[in-house]
């Protein structure tokens, strides 16, 4: 170990505290950073982009790159160049080098708080694989608005934190600089204040353009209830450009990548993909264990682990629901008067657990999960319609149909409007095609995976 690693925890808590980075920050940035190699005056510091994504790379050297360099200058007493790298990269560099050395060679050739719920912070954010990368951009973006991210896109199923991670970066934000007009709303909230301005209720719509317009950080969430309403896409697509322009920061949430929102204009689709999109997926085991002793301990409860345990096991596509169980566990306790254990919490579940409730996989079932995430109707994916809009979920629910579940061929083709077995294996082999052409489908293949067997 070089002596700028064995004073690298120093290092660290000196940067920590003389640039005042709040402990979340330091968690998510500095914390995983490690000194890969120090050469000469040159210091090398991985980031491990597993854990925070490749993007952090630009977004650590410019935040931190100056006050690392101070902090080691001062801690070291001496005055180090720096640079970083990224974890993958290492990877990469290690199987070249092991490469060139096989082969012989040298290796050395405030407004907003009203609408913000109090919890919904980053310090009571649990961070696990499922949302890592969507904690980190959230992250970064409060840190700094408008200047990385712009906009944020975050997408995922029901319950899984999307609101949470938006309160949290609005409360940073207005945390660091109580000044910033921070706007939360959702799409619907949105839509029915413009449908007032419009008619003239308690607003104009010039103050409704002022409202929306006038603003350093729009947070707008559930935006897939825009799709479809014109005049509200209209109003939001120029409330878009003007904050855009304006280099003001705007924060997205949907239930389903930009992509997959058929019906919005393109021009508006093409937008929300300017910035970063990231996802939500469900949580693994570890991380709703994690949940739920976040949650216990900010309820100030005591709750036996084998219950815990049970929750876990047992609740785990919706960390609403999650959470939910847990309150339904021990309002049962307190109304029965009777300790929480794993009996207790077999009974305050049996709705939501019980394996009769499991639904059976067929056709039908993808038909309707794959109609209402394209937010289309089942009828238009079984008729013959040809549009885009139409065909290409059509696709997808021959193609899903196939790989989840025993149906033959045929008997795909009876549900889905009786269609030959030709038409769809066809189908099937397109989507293939266009995963293998555009890996991001593949991502809606497992985000509809999902949602049809979660
Ligand atoms: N990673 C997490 N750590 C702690 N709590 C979480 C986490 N993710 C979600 N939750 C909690 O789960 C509940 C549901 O989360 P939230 O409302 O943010 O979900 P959502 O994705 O916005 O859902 P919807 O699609 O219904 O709008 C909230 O109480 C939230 O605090």
């Amino acid at each position: 170990m070089n002596e700028v690693q064995e004073k690298w925890d120093e290092i660290l808590e000196y940067l920590k505290i003389e640039h005042c980075v709040t402990d979340v920050s330091f968690k998510t940035w500095l914390l995983p950073l490690k000194v890969y190699s120090v050469k000469g005056n040159l210091i090398t510091i991985s980031i491990d982009d597993k854990m925070i994504g490749p993007d952090s790379k630009n977004f650590i050297s410019r935040k931190y790159g100056i006050p690392l360099k101070v902090s080691i200058t001062e801690i070291m007493n001496h005055n180090y160049d720096i640079e970083f790298i990224l974890e993958s990269q290492i990877q990469v560099t290690k199987t070249a080098d092991d490469m060139t050395e096989s082969s012989g060679k040298s290796k050395n050739q405030k407004n907003g708080l009203s609408f913000l719920n109090p919890r919904y912070t980053f310090d009571t954010f649990v961070v696990g694989a499922n949302n890592n990368l969507a904690h980190a951009a959230s992250l970064a973006v409060a840190e700094s608005p408008a200047e990385i991210y712009n906009p944020l896109f975050i997408y995922g199923g029901v319950g899984l934190g999307k609101t949470h991670l938006m309160h949290s970066i609005a409360h940073y934000i207005l945390e660091q600089n109580p000044n910033s007009k921070v706007m939360y709303v959702t799409s619907e909230k949105f839509t029915n204040e413009l449908i007032e301005s419009i008619r003239n209720v308690n607003t104009t719509p010039t103050e409704f353009r002022e409202k929306y317009r006038n603003i350093d950080v729009l947070l707008i969430d559930d935006i897939q209830f825009i799709i479809g309403k014109e005049s509200t896409q209209e109003e939001f697509f120029h409330t878009f450009n003007t904050l855009h322009e304006s280099k003001k920061q705007i924060i997205i949430s949907s239930d389903k990548p930009p992509k997959d929102i058929l019906t919005l204009e393109e021009r508006l689709r093409s937008r929300f993909e300017w910035g970063l999109t990231v996802d939500i997926q469900q949580p693994d085991y570890e991380t709703r264990m994690a949940i739920l002793k976040k949650k216990e301990e900010l309820d100030g409860l005591q709750i036996d682990n084998e219950v815990m345990k049970y929750i876990a096991t047992n609740v785990k596509s919706n960390i609403r629901e999650l959470e939910g169980a847990l309150t339904k566990i021990v309002a049962l306790s307190r109304l029965k008067k009777q300790e929480v254990n794993v009996t207790l919490a077999e009974e305050a579940l049996k709705d939501l657990i019980s394996p009769d409730n499991k639904k059976q996989l067929t056709p039908e079932l993808i038909v309707d999960v794959i109609a209402e995430h394209f937010n289309i109707t089942t009828n238009e994916i079984y008729s013959v319609n040809k549009s885009r809009n139409i065909a290409y979920p059509r696709q997808i629910a021959m193609y899903l149909c196939r790989k989840l579940t025993d149906f033959s061929l045929s008997d795909i083709g009876k549900v889905m409007g009786n269609r030959d077995h030709t038409t769809i294996l066809h189908g099937v082999d397109k989507v293939e095609k266009n995963i293998k052409k555009d890996p991001s489908m593949q991502n809606t293949i497992d985000v509809l995976t999902k949602k049809i067997n979660p």
